[in-house]
């Protein structure tokens, strides 16, 4: 069997998991194989990890991979998050949010110990914003939080920017875990990414933008023949 750029990635992960750990579990395809992996460690190990999913998804396959999930309380630590990306820049910032997860994987990314995102070499870019920064907004007043997205992007030098709000292949809007829409804003080149996340959290109606900002700790890249990491 070959191995994946992003199944390469994972594995490297799972490197890191120590029996008693508890851990946060990523969304989408390489997040899919370290949970598969994880479970698979356990089984092999008899390791006592507890887990944390960022989405319905991700909780279904953990489910599947037997391994134990709760729900984090206020004294819950979280020694180890692992995600994948979108697009992870130079300096480790991020995109996420292609599987319209990105405010359960914020929440769990800014609360762990450790936060290390696995990607394939597609997703390593000098620059974000080739992919389209998805930014999930609440339902109620939703055309007027796309307006006012759109004002508030010219005006940070973003004219006419494409913003569309995500739908699936019947035509339905789609709707993250927590029940809210995505837009997704094609910005092609974002300068000040720091700046950027400010500003789209500020505008009422957005509940949090795509933009990972000074938040991996690690990022292992899986590449043709081994893999890349980076600390920050
Ligand atoms: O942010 C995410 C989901 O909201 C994913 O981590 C991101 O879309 C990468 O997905 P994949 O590993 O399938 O390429």
């Amino acid at each position: 069997m070959s191995t994946s750029q992003k199944e390469r990635a994972a594995l490297a992960a799972l490197e890191l998991v120590r029996d008693g750990m508890t851990i946060g579990l990523g969304t989408g395809s390489t997040a899919a194989f370290f949970i598969e992996g994880l479970g698979r460690k356990i089984r092999e190990e008899g390791l006592e990890i507890e887990a944390i999913p960022t989405s319905q998804a991700s909780d279904a396959l953990a489910r599947k991979a037997g391994i134990e999930l709760i729900i984090p309380d206020e004294t819950t630590v979280i020694d180890l998050d692992v995600d994948g990306a979108d697009e992870v820049s130079a300096e480790g910032h991020l995109i996420k949010g292609g599987g319209a997860a990105l405010l359960r994987e914020k929440i769990i990314a800014r609360a762990a110990k450790q936060f290390v995102v696995i990607a394939d070499e597609s997703k390593s870019v000098t620059e974000l914003g080739a992919f389209p920064l998805p930014i999930e907004i609440e339902q109620f007043g939703f055309a007027l939080t796309v307006r006012a997205l759109r004002d508030m992007l010219a005006g940070e030098g973003h004219e006419g920017v494409e913003l569309s709000l995500r739908h699936n292949e019947e035509g339905s809007f789609v709707l993250s875990d927590g029940g809210n829409f995505i837009v997704d804003a094609k910005l092609g080149r974002i300068r000040e990414p720091v700046a950027l996340e400010s500003a789209l959290n500020m505008i009422p109606g957005v509940v949090d933008c795509g933009l990972f900002i000074g938040m991996a700790d690690q990022v292992i890249i899986g590449t043709a023949d081994g893999i890349d990491t980076r600390r920050y």
